[in-house]
């Protein structure tokens, strides 16, 4: 058994997945955190939720950042310690902010640093390939991890990403809806198979989507154009298809945010929005310049360096 740090705190970032055109691919790191700290205590695992989703979430062992944790202690070869887990929650669930990837991020962060051992110590590369495989794929957790604006992909089954800055001109808002919306349900609404004029104009546009969120944002509507995806769930969230419609008709680069149903829209600069009624909570975010970090825990470190920032995992 290793030597346990008492007590770490983790701060995550919530993450837009696809922008358009980019399935699985590309992701935003949005400055609206989750903020979790885990105490190694005798006993059972206790969950305490406040924020979004207390009431709702589960408070034991099938916590998802438990979960999560659990993974990483097995990856480390040391059993899962009892553990008060305190998670405030500002990223709402099952919405398309990626907060199943901020939940199992946390959770591989705790974990990592309550296991004193740096000779055993989880490498950035297997945080973000052991967060892709509990995810399902790597687009939110890649931006939750690195921060900023990233491009994720699998190679031999692994989770990889790398981190770009976006273009300091681009703000992010959200439209979140009341309504919850569950991923795996928005991923059975895929078809087995996509034509293949579809698959090469989402090439050419996700290649372009790169280029405008970096260099030249005056692109973002052409750019974040898709046929991979959004239409085919259009019919499960009639809602946030018309929102998306009515912000592109506006000149508003505007996309189902991860699997929906909220709406990420890209304002450029001093860029308006028109009305869209008070149906939806509107969010206007920065980007998440770092990604998840550890921000206090018993060693004495008080504001650590950010996970991995910077760096190709
Ligand atoms: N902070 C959390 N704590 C515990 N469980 C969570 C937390 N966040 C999400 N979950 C679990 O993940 C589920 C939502 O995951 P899902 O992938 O459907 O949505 P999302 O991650 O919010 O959206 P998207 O992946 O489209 O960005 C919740 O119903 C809950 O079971
Ligand atoms: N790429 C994922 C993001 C949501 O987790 C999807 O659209 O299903």
């Amino acid at each position: 058994m290793a030597l346990l740090s008492t007590s770490v705190r983790v701060r995550v970032p919530a993450t837009s997945a696809n922008l358009g055109p980019g399935f699985d691919s590309l992701g935003l790191a949005l400055d609206r955190y989750d903020e979790v700290t885990a105490r190694v205590a005798p006993g059972d695992v206790v969950v305490e939720v406040t924020g979004e989703g207390a009431g709702q979430l589960p408070t034991g062992d099938d916590h998802l950042v438990v979960r999560a944790m659990r993974a990483a202690f097995d990856a480390l070869s040391e059993p899962l310690p009892g553990l008060e887990l305190s998670c405030a929650n500002a990223i709402p669930q099952a919405r398309g902010m990626g907060s199943s990837s901020a939940a199992i991020v946390a959770g591989l962060l705790l974990a990592r640093e309550l296991v004193v051992d740096g000779a055993r110590r989880l490498p950035d590369p297997a945080v973000l390939a052991l967060a892709s495989a509990l995810e399902g794929h790597p687009d939110n957790v890649a931006p939750c991890l690195l921060g900023g604006f990233t491009i994720a992909w699998t190679e031999n089954g692994e989770g990889r990403a790398v981190r770009l800055d976006p273009h300091p001109s681009i703000r992010p808002v959200v439209y979140v809806p009341a309504t919850r919306g569950l991923t795996a349900e928005a991923r059975a609404a895929l078809p087995e198979r996509v034509p293949h004029g579809d698959a090469a104009f989402n090439a050419g546009r996700a290649a372009l989507l790169v280029h405008a969120v970096t260099s030249d944002p005056a692109l973002l509507l052409t750019a974040t154009e898709d046929r991979l995806h959004q239409d085919y769930r259009a019919p499960g969230m009639p809602h946030t298809a018309e929102l998306v419609a009515t912000l592109r008709a506006a000149g508003v680069p505007a996309v189902v945010s991860g699997a929906g149903p909220t709406v990420l829209a890209f304002v450029v600069g001093d860029g308006a929005l028109p009305d869209v009624g008070d149906t939806w909570k509107v969010w206007k975010l920065g980007v998440a310049d770092a990604g998840a970090s550890i921000v206090a825990g018993t060693m004495g470190h008080a504001e650590r360096d950010p996970v991995a920032a910077g760096r190709e995992s």
